[in-house]
């Protein structure tokens, strides 16, 4: 069977930088697939590329080179003027709940919106509303009030409800926890684990965060200057990466946890001489 979705040695470079100086390329032979139902955390520092990848499977950034595919077809590019949003089966969560629901409108209207452009009759539309809300465990009554009357990890559960409202077979996930406190972090990775397993749905998890992808994740991708350096099941990447770079991350990743800390000191005297090291926080 093939994967869900698989990213063939897929490069990227933006349009722009003027005439003599074109701009780096951002993606430099990126490689990973996903599994129907599964979790893939990308995880990496700032700039490496994590949100460009999303960009490149939502189709809101081009290929320059490599393949995409969904489901066993190539969606590497797309016809212009189609955004993949709007087909069904991909959907996204950004990182910022403000920002990504529409202002102006009700819940009802965020939430129907998508239903209506596939065709679906307004009133249908709105009946599922109320479906949806509770699914992500916000009440009935929300549907009449505005996306600013939210907190920020009800407005994410609005944002989530809006992506689930396609049933999508794979949700981008871009940062969709990083602007909430801890224990709401908690709270919208687990309602993002129950759907899953209530709907099989997959995810591609971007994070910078390695603790939020150990939580949520089945395998994890590390990415470092536009190319992934390890790949495998999340406990292994997180706790006994093998590649140096990782090793730098998991090192400068905050930690609570005793039994880590003392795994990290281990792991910072190994590395030491090899590379400069961070320090962990
Ligand atoms: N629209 C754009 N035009 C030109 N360059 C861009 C654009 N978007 C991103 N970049 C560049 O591409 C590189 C990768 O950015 P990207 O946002 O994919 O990284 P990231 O790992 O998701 O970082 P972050 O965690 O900060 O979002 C960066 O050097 C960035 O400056």
């Amino acid at each position: 069977m093939n994967p869900l979705l698989q990213i063939d040695d897929l490069r990227l470079r933006y349009p722009g930088g003027g005439f003599r100086r074109r701009l780096p390329e951002v993606l430099k032979g990126v490689s990973l697939h996903i599994e129907a139902g599964e979790t893939l955390g990308l995880v990496g520092e700032s700039g490496s590329g994590k949100t460009t990848v999303g960009r490149a499977v939502l189709g809101l950034a081009q290929a320059t080179g490599g393949t995409i595919t969904f489901e066993g077809q190539d969606i590497t590019h797309l016809p212009a003027g189609r955004n993949r949003g709007d087909a069904r089966e991909i959907q996204v969560v950004f990182q910022d709940p403000y920002t990504s629901l529409t202002p102006a409108l009700q819940v009802r209207g965020i939430l129907s919106e998508p239903l209506i452009a596939q065709g679906i009759a307004r009133s249908d539309a709105e009946r599922r509303v109320s479906s949806l809300l509770d699914r992500v465990g916000l009440p009935k009554d929300s549907a009449d009030r505005f996306a600013r009357e939210f907190s920020g990890g009800q407005r994410q559960r609005i944002a989530i409800a809006r992506a689930l409202a396609l049933e999508p077979r794979l949700i981008v996930c871009d940062e969709p926890v990083s602007a909430l406190d801890l224990t709401t972090q908690a709270r919208v990775l687990d309602l993002l684990i129950e759907l899953q397993r209530n709907t099989g749905v997959a995810y591609l998890f971007i994070t910078h965060d390695l603790a939020v992808v150990r939580h949520i994740s089945h395998r994890v991708a590390v990415m470092y200057q536009g190319e992934i350096v390890e790949t495998g099941p999340a406990a292994t990447v997180t706790r006994h990466p093998q590649n140096d770079y990782t090793k730098r991350l998991l090192l400068a990743a905050p930690t609570a946890d005793p039994d880590a800390q003392a795994e990290r000191r281990a792991a910072r005297q190994a590395l030491r001489g090899r590379a400069e090291v961070p320090t962990a926080s």
